[in-house]
């Protein structure tokens, strides 16, 4: 039996989640790609079983859906240690953190999401605990408060981060490893796509593999959402059989573009293009003109589009490059960025 079928649940968003949550790769040796990341968290890992202690605290960062989540459970179960999860928002004020960290058990990974977006409160605590494994209870409040040391059980941190510019330098400090990731190959992401269409029991021919790769933003999140869609679509248009041809004209309805490019890619391009003639034009100015949060643009849209080199970051602002004109079917300008001298793209 498929394992989807192991997972249906009455609530559709809640299906999409535990089939992604079934998809995750439970050992480092399944993890695909990010071959340097492994080869250095396996030292890190394989240093402390060695030791018999918890490893050094761990920072991810990377755009979303690269396999931070992932790669935090990965590394619990690769030490056989529980894991706690937790998130930057979630931690509001320092007792909410306090009720976290003083239940640790020993070796426990904590897992904090988002740990850039943790209050100032919960963050100065943190320092604490990280470094010494302690944690300062205030009891009361004004020129009477007083500090209550309360020593915490040894633990690893795991934090994720997409922007890792905004994070506090007192608190990247405290990491001893900081894992960069990359976006995937379209062959790493063939191969997430492999695994996961034998996990589902999707037949998936290599070329129809490579179709979905291609369009799938270098993110495993979304090669393996778009797998569900072109699923969906073989089986309603298709009799079930995935091709090359189901695959295209599936991703084509749900507009994605040959490229990749989804559709605030592609208003983030338009606008750029079209109401700013190529820039150069500053993030919020750009965000609005699309109207969605300046966040949404530079950390969902940005970094792929910036590495497609279609976009380019100045100090004057977001700049098209001549090949964003000619993916949106256009000329580009002889001045546009990226353009050579003689006008030529
Ligand atoms: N290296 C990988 N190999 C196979 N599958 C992967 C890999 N990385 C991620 N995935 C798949 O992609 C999905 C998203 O991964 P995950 O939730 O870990 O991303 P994330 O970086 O934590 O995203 P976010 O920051 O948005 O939470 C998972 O369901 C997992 O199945």
């Amino acid at each position: 039996m498929s394992l989807e079928r192991d997972l249906v649940s009455p609530d559709a968003d809640g299906d999409e989640r535990a089939i992604e949550a079934a998809l995750r790769p439970k050992r480092l040796s399944e993890f695909i790609g990010q071959g340097r990341v492994r080869e250095q968290l396996s030292l890190v890992l394989e240093g402390a079983l060695r030791r018999g202690r918890p490893p050094d605290h761990v920072l991810m960062s990377g755009a979303p859906g690269l396999g931070k989540t992932t790669l935090a459970m990965i590394i619990a179960a690769e030490l056989g240690a529980p894991l706690r999860l937790s998130s930057g928002p979630a931690l509001e004020r320092a007792g909410d953190l306090a009720a976290i960290l003083s239940t640790l058990a020993e070796g426990e990974v904590l897992f904090i999401d988002e740990i850039h977006r943790m209050a100032r409160p919960a963050e100065e605590m943190l320092y604490l605990a990280m470094e010494d494994f302690r944690v300062d209870i205030v009891v009361g409040k004004g020129p009477g408060a007083t500090a209550i040391p309360l020593d915490i059980a040894p633990f690893t941190l795991v934090g994720a981060t997409t922007r890792a510019g905004l994070l506090p330098a007192p608190l990247r400090d405290r990491f001893g490893f900081v894992a960069h990731m990359d976006f995937y190959t379209p062959e790493e992401l063939e191969q997430v796509l492999y695994r996961s269409a034998r996990l589902l029991g999707v037949t998936l021919p290599p070329d129809a593999a490579r179709e979905i790769a291609r369009r799938s933003r270098g993110t495993p999140r979304i090669a393996n959402r778009l797998l569900r869609r072109v699923r969906d679509f073989s089986e309603v248009r298709a009799g079930g059989e995935v091709s090359r041809e189901t695959a295209a004209a599936a991703l084509n309805l749900y507009e994605v573009d040959a490229e990749g490019l989804d559709r605030l890619d592609r208003a983030v391009l338009g606008a750029l293009l079209h109401k700013f003639g190529g820039g150069p034009v500053g993030l919020s100015t750009l965000a609005v003109a699309v109207g969605e949060e300046p966040e949404t643009v530079e950390v969902v849209a940005e970094p792929f589009l910036v590495r497609q080199g279609l976009i380019a970051r100045t100090p004057r602002g977001r700049v098209a490059t001549a090949a964003a004109w000619t993916h949106l079917g256009l000329s580009p300008p002889p001045t546009a960025f990226g353009a050579s001298p003689g006008g030529g793209v």
